[in-house]
């Protein structure tokens, strides 16, 4: 954790839930968050639906992609301004399912990024490097590509969350070490300085890749470690609500 920072835990659906499974959501909307801000990324088909069932409820809602552009002849896309007028305050851009399923480069996740703040979405910016980029040591590296290409230089804390998702730890039960995390972590706030200068240090900087509530206390005390993005452990309230109270307060 980051002192003067007040954590996120995030969770992201992926391509799972149906309207059967908004009561799950409710429960998450229900449960307690403790210092920390919930958001609850959704597939779009569920934004609308999930807005009226967290009625009253803390727990912020986000789209798990969006298109660069407002509106226009892009088939089958969602634009940040479709998700805002569903319900959503956050955007996931340049996850690593997308950079890898879709093909997206750091150029177009950084458009994503300026479109959310257009829609007036916090963006959620997901770096992170593969197995055989971490294998050949190429962690750091990779990172340092990353940033610069898939932050815009207008980032702020108020409009900006980086999440650092090794690709490797993403719905595999490995996670890197406590060691390996603090690196990662310290390093990006570095670059994240070099680019924006004393904003980053109140940038919040989640770590993603198979946090449950087993492991959520020791990944949450790391520094630098100010949230976390949450996949598989999302998909429960029971889950998600646990790694939320493992929190330091
Ligand atoms: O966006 C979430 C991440 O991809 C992590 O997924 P996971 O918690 O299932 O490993």
């Amino acid at each position: 954790m980051t002192p003067g920072i007040r954590p996120l835990i995030a969770g992201n659906w992926k391509m799972n839930g149906l309207s059967a499974d908004l009561g799950e959501l409710a429960a998450m909307g229900e449960g307690a968050f403790g210092g920390a801000e919930g958001l609850i990324c959704v597939p779009a088909t569920l934004l609308s639906r999930a807005s009226d069932a967290l009625a009253g409820s803390k727990l912020r809602l986000g789209g798990e992609d969006c298109h660069g552009a407002a509106s226009g002849a892009h088939t089958g896309d969602v634009s940040a301004e479709m998700l805002a007028d569903a319900g959503a305050s956050h955007v996931l851009v340049g996850h690593s399912e997308r950079r890898t399923d879709h093909g997206e480069s750091d150029a177009v996740v950084a458009d994503k990024a300026k479109a959310a703040w257009r829609a007036g979405l916090t963006a959620v910016i997901c770096i992170g490097e593969t197995k055989e980029e971490r294998e050949g040591g190429k962690t750091l590296s990779v990172l340092s590509s990353q940033i610069p290409g898939s932050v815009p230089a207008e980032a702020t804390a108020a409009n900006t969350v980086v999440a650092y998702e090794p690709v490797w730890a993403i719905g595999t039960g490995l996670t890197p070490t406590v060691e390996d995390i603090t690196e990662a972590h310290r390093h990006i706030r570095t670059e994240l300085k070099t680019l924006l200068g004393d904003e980053a240090d109140k940038m919040r900087l989640l770590y993603g890749g198979s946090v449950k509530p087993g492991n959520a206390t020791e990944l949450l005390s790391i520094e630098n470690v100010d949230g976390a993005l949450v996949g598989g452990a999302s998909l429960k309230a029971v889950d998600f609500l646990a790694i939320a109270a493992a929190c330091p307060s």
